[in-house]
């Protein structure tokens, strides 16, 4: 029998449909993914990978196409923020830009239109169902341009932002490292302080040019994530990382406000 899930994500398949009404500046649904050619409605999946030993993250490698990169880059790049070296940072509050909006439907498509890698637990999705059907799904976004070399220290995001969090990436690849403090009730249950030390975990993931991050629930609250750019840090597979200029959209929703 089709549950709640499943027919939300059908009926979602269905309303997406296959058109194809894309504006030559905007990633569209009909050719976000997959090679970036021919249209025809033709489009991959989204393949979500869940990242082992951090609860709540999960990447998406293929969630923008090359061709949806460039575009989604000329549209961050088109609004001026960063036109001048000195600024490498931008937000945007409430009214997003048209390129905003079609992001966010791409990231509900992305988990609603998708493949589980077979490691994950079939039945996981990548975002609770919750977080995914609420309105609007982001109202905050950042935009931010990293130089060879810089990065992101270590933190929580604001809890001034709800669950449900996504950072989308462009241009150079980067390792994001997260790391889970010891916990309180976990400090003393080891020997030693060394081995103390080992409790914390510390995970990289890769984050590719057109992938997608989710964090939500403990991955959101409880880890801290960071990027280091400092040569010798950005090792994948015994390899360092070319370097070159790094765009990232990170897209959140901010908690109501207190009444007055
Ligand atoms: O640039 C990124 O990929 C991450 C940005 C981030 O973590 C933040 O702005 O809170
Ligand atoms: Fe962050």
């Amino acid at each position: 029998m089709e549950d709640g899930a499943d027919f939300q994500r059908r009926a979602l398949r269905e309303a997406f449909g296959d058109s194809s009404d894309s504006d030559a500046d905007s990633p569209s649904a009909a050719d976000s993914r997959g090679g970036g050619g021919g249209g025809g409605g033709e489009r991959d999946r989204a393949r979500w990978e869940m990242v082992e030993g951090v609860k709540g993250l999960w990447l998406c490698p293929n969630f923008l196409s090359p061709k949806n990169q460039s575009s989604l880059l000329s549209a961050v790049n088109r609004e001026g923020w960063f036109s001048d070296d000195a600024h490498n940072q931008a937000m945007r509050f409430g009214d997003f830009p048209e390129w905003a909006t079609e992001l966010t439907r791409l990231v509900r498509e992305a988990v609603c239109v998708s493949e589980i890698s077979s490691r994950a637990d079939q039945e996981a999705c990548p975002l609770p169902l919750d977080l995914l059907w609420r309105e609007p799904l982001f109202d905050q976004l950042i935009a931010n341009v990293y130089k060879p070399g810089e990065g992101i220290c270590a933190h929580v995001d604001l809890m001034r932002f709800e669950d449900g969090i996504a950072i989308v990436s462009l241009e150079s690849p980067c390792i994001m490292h997260f790391t889970r403090p010891t916990t309180d009730m976990e400090v003393g249950t080891t020997a030693t302080l060394e081995e103390d030390r080992e409790l914390t975990k510390r995970v990289p993931v890769l984050l590719t040019p057109g992938s997608l991050v989710l964090m939500s629930g403990e991955v959101r609250y409880l880890w801290k994530h960071e990027i280091n750019r400092k040569p010798g840090n950005q090792v994948w597979e015994g390899k360092e990382i070319q370097q070159g200029r790094r765009t990232s959209v990170t897209l959140r929703k901010l908690c109501p406000s207190p009444p007055s």
